[in-house]
């Protein structure tokens, strides 16, 4: 359990978006306060040792070699100086960039999680609307972009910004008339800082745009690539896939050209003002106003100035990129579930809870004017089983998706034992219903984590008896390493109605009151269909059950069975009931039995 105090994260159910990313930020590096203290005095101390080098030189050239003084003690003493000025600038060095490292990674790290965090609790809608590439964007490079600004930006500005402060005041030490000359170029710098400023964030803006689109891309065919070798699209999606590269090699290009331009702009600018304080100082020293260690110390200044105004420059680009990552997260932080957790949750017993469902005149659409369902009234007693049929796209799942609150009813209520569910806490909700999907979601992990949903509470015997109990042992059995057998992702090598009796397993283990079958369609052999029949019985056993048959024969003995038709029940009954209306039922048991009755067909 992670006892850690979490930091005060902007609060995405409150007034959040008011906040700048960079105060968000803060927030973050608020409990690391005393970490960048040090590292602001680990800074100077370096810039200090660094700096006095040149000053040192200066004084064993002006006041003992130009003076022809013959003692080398002096000079000697200035070089072990030199040397332990070195020594300890590079200690200093080293520790502040493992603080800050440190600092660093600790704060991308709470991010990562709190985003990570915060992505579960979002709604289905907007998985509806976000590629899962551009998640995967968010969550890993956005982040890692966020780590350098702290390890690289942040040094970069506290570090070389410090040294130009210390540079200046040397410089004025030394010669302020000097001084003066040379920060004639500070004017050039702003107007190519400027100039450059906004066409490198949309340069950056871009080529991000083009990486998340090239991600999303890559993603959504690795997941559908049986679709697309099935198919025979790899050249068309070829074809889209280099179209996308392209797009990002032609961003990063951009990018990487204006980089150099504004980069070696200012190289030209650092050798000019060197020849330029190099004439002008050595004009003074032949005319005697300043002394030739001056003048070297001078000219060492001025290289050692061009430096950190280079390095921020370089980190420019980094700023970018961070800002950029930092509005992005931000932007999902401040995204609020749609479906909110109720405020004063009602909490119910899970021992009493019985199992009844109660689908008050719902209507619902996922966009506005399409009533996917529409003014629905279904009331399920404790332990029914209720068979869900009808046409495709009638609205079947989506009813199953408002039962487990994945979107929120426009209109009426669904209840739970009396309790509206959006009163009760997600989690809870979540836990009295247990749901077996068409194509049931397998994680990479061994057969055993599987069933228990990685749950180290649950013993491996309590899933063992599951497994029996569905009929799944025998199938475990035949695997290579029985219940430590490795999956792969989703499930991938095992058939549909396999993965259906480890789900069914899962839901002997978590035990919910409430159970929700959306039926594989693919077809099953009649020795898996007969276990997965009899399985279903022993899961139904003592549950409420809602299950969308693809195949009738799972069905025929249900409680009750109801015909769905745009968002409606258009036919309601048991197997027997419906068959003597003559509708659509009647129909799809013809079908399925190869009679079509062409009274009732079209
Ligand atoms: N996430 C979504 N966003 C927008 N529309 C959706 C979404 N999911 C489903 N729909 C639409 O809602 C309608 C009902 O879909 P639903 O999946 O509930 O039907 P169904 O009866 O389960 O169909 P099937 O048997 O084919 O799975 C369809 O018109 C479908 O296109």
């Amino acid at each position: 359990m992670n006892t850690t105090k979490a930091p005060n994260r902007p609060d995405t159910d409150s007034a959040s978006k008011k906040l700048s990313a960079l105060r968000a930020l803060s927030i973050y590096a608020k409990p690391h306060k005393w970490t960048f203290l040090l590292v602001f005095v680990c800074i100077i101390l370096g810039i200090a040792a660094d700096l006095f080098q040149p000053y040192l030189v200066k004084i064993a050239i002006d006041d003992h070699l130009m003076k022809g003084i013959g003692e080398y003690k002096p000079i000697i003493t200035i070089c072990l100086l030199y040397v332990g000025l070195s020594v300890s600038s590079l200690i200093f060095s080293y520790v502040q960039n493992n603080l800050l490292q440190f600092a660093g990674q600790s704060i991308v790290a709470r991010i990562r999680k709190d985003l990570f965090q915060h992505i579960f609790r979002l709604s289905m809608s907007y998985y509806d609307r976000t590629p899962s590439g551009s998640l995967i964007t968010h969550v890993s490079s956005d982040t890692e972009t966020l780590n350098q600004f702290f390890t690289q930006v942040m040094l970069s500005v506290i570090r070389d910004g410090m040294t130009l402060v210390f540079i200046i005041v040397l410089m004025f030490q030394l010669d302020p008339q000097l001084t003066f000359d040379s920060m004639l170029v500070l004017p050039i710098i702003a107007v190519i800082a400027i100039s450059f400023r906004s066409y490198m964030r949309k340069t950056y803006q871009w080529s991000r745009a083009q990486l998340s689109q090239l991600i999303g891309f890559a993603a959504e065919n690795l997941s559908g690539m049986h679709l697309i070798q099935a198919f025979h699209q790899e050249r068309e999606q070829m074809k889209r896939f280099t179209e996308r590269n392209q797009g990002y090699f032609q961003a990063n290009l951009r990018e990487i050209r204006t980089n150099v331009w504004f980069n070696r702009s200012f190289d030209l600018l650092g050798n000019l003002s060197v020849a330029f304080i190099t004439w002008l100082g050595g004009m003074a020293v032949l005319h005697k106003s300043i002394e030739f260690g001056v003048l070297y110390a001078f000219i060492t200044y001025i290289r050692q100035f061009f430096q950190p105004i280079n390095n921020i420059t370089q980190q420019w680009n980094t700023l970018q990129s961070a800002t950029v990552s930092e509005n992005r997260i931000w932007n999902i932080f401040s995204i609020k579930p749609e479906v909110p957790e109720p405020l004063q949750p009602i909490d119910m017993n899970p021992a009493s809870i019985r199992g009844h469902i109660h689908f008050s005149c719902v209507s619902f659409s996922y966009q506005a004017g399409t009533k996917v369902i529409d003014d629905l009234d279904l009331l399920i007693k404790p332990g029914e089983m209720i068979g869900i049929v009808g046409t495709t796209g009638a609205g079947k799942s989506s009813l199953i998706s408002l039962l487990c609150r994945f979107y929120d009813v426009q209109e009426g209520r669904i209840l739970v034992d009396g309790t509206d569910i959006r009163d009760i806490s997600q989690a809870q909700l979540h836990k009295l219903i247990g749901l077996v999907q068409q194509e049931p979601y397998l994680y990479s992990g061994s057969v055993l984590d599987n069933v228990r949903m990685f749950d180290e509470t649950i013993s491996a015997d309590e899933v063992i008896r599951a497994c029996k109990l569905v009929g799944a042992d025998a199938l475990i059995d035949r695997m290579k390493d029985g219940y430590e057998t490795r999956i792969s992702e989703r499930g991938s090598g095992l058939s549909a109605g396999e993965r259906q009796l480890i789900s069914f397993a899962r839901i002997i283990v978590f035990q919910p009151k409430i159970l929700i079958l959306d039926e594989a369609t693919a077809n099953l052999d009649s020795h898996t269909e007969q276990l997965i029949q009899s399985a279903l019985h022993t899961v139904a056993k003592g549950r409420t059950s809602l299950i969308i048959a693809h195949r009738i024969s799972t069905i025929v003995n249900a409680n009750r069975i109801i015909v769905m038709r745009q968002g409606r029940i258009a036919e309601e009954g048991t197997h027997e009931q419906l068959l003597k209306q003559h509708g659509y039922y009647e129909q799809l048991y013809l079908h399925a039995q190869g009679r079509v009755s062409s009274s009732h067909t079209g």
